[in-house]
């Protein structure tokens, strides 16, 4: 099978690391480029070197269009902005796109989805197996039991995370919703302090934490009287991320332009959920 050229934007970050690190370990993969922002004291560093190895002669770049127009497939785990703006350029050089971003706006949304009408764009608030597997099993769950069972969604996270609830935790909360045939937005609840009164059936309720290094905890509660069940996830690192995105890299290159999903990537079923 021929190889994916692959750039990862974002490199210096958290994730950019990892994914160049899996980039470079994957069978068919071949890391061509990597961008940073202008002002990053990470420009010109050799993205071998960032990834933990040995040097592989390829720089990290400011300029994003022509990272882009390098590659077949680019991955983005970056700031929703960037993303916003990293979309629209790789619809101009026609270059597939990967996203991982969260806490996107719906503007951010109709920019990555405006991109989709022209290049492949997947996009994922999680991209490993199990929480997709959850995601499936979330939605099960909800459709079997009725409102007499009140749903909760706790999330963890490390120090650094800046949006809540994590996008995971909403991916949940929409499957939940859809197993109940409602939209999240009509139930949801996000925190609670104060006198919050008694609490409403066929809420969705979100808890976020924060603290130390977790790469992501995930819990859904489901909470009857004389019962209580709980569906959850645990990553234990960060590359259980980055190998479903190089996953989805190589699934990506040559499909036709459209808003694809990780059920889509992994096999999961056909319905769209990103
Ligand atoms: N879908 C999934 O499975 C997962 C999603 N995520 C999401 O991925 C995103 C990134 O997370 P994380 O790696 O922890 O965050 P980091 O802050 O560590 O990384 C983001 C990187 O993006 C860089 N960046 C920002 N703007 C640009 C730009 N215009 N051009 C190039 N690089 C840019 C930042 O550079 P600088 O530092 O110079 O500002 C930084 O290095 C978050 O939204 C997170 O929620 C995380 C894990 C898994
Ligand atoms: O910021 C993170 O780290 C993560 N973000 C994603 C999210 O918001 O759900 C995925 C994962 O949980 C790690």
């Amino acid at each position: 099978m021929q190889e994916t050229r692959i750039a990862v934007l974002g490199c210096g970050g958290r994730m950019g690391r990892r994914l160049l690190a899996v980039t470079l370990q994957s069978d068919g993969c071949r890391l061509v480029g990597g961008s940073v922002r202008s002002e990053s004291p990470l420009l010109g560093q050799d993205l071998g070197r960032l990834a933990g190895h040995g040097d592989i002669g390829v720089e990290s770049s400011a300029n994003t269009r022509e990272v882009l127009a390098d590659c077949e497939v680019a991955i983005d785990f970056t700031t929703p902005e960037a993303t916003a703006q990293h979309a629209a350029m790789a619809a101009e050089t026609g270059t597939a796109l990967v996203v991982g971003t969260t806490g996107m706006t719906d503007d951010d949304l109709a920019a990555l989805q405006q991109a989709a009408e022209r290049i492949p764009v997947v996009y994922g608030r999680n991209m490993s197996l199990g929480v997709n597997l959850l995601a499936l099993l979330v939605e099960q769950a909800a459709r079997a039991l009725d409102a007499s069972y009140d749903i909760e969604i706790v999330e963890m996270h490390h120090r650094h995370k800046v949006d809540a609830p994590s996008g995971t935790a909403l991916l949940l909360g929409e499957a939940a919703a859809a197993g109940r045939s409602v939209a999240l937005a009509e139930v949801e609840r996000q925190g609670r302090s104060g006198i919050t009164g008694s609490r409403p059936a066929g809420e969705i309720g979100f808890a976020s934490l924060r603290g130390g290094d977790v790469p992501g905890d995930h819990s859904v509660i489901l909470a009857g009287d004389g019962e209580r069940i709980e569906l959850g996830h645990r990553a234990s690192n960060r590359d259980v991320f980055a190998l479903g995105a190089v996953k989805a890299a190589r699934w990506v290159k040559g499909r036709p332009a459209g808003l694809y999903g990780m059920l889509d990537v992994l096999g999961l079923g056909a319905a769209q959920q990103a």
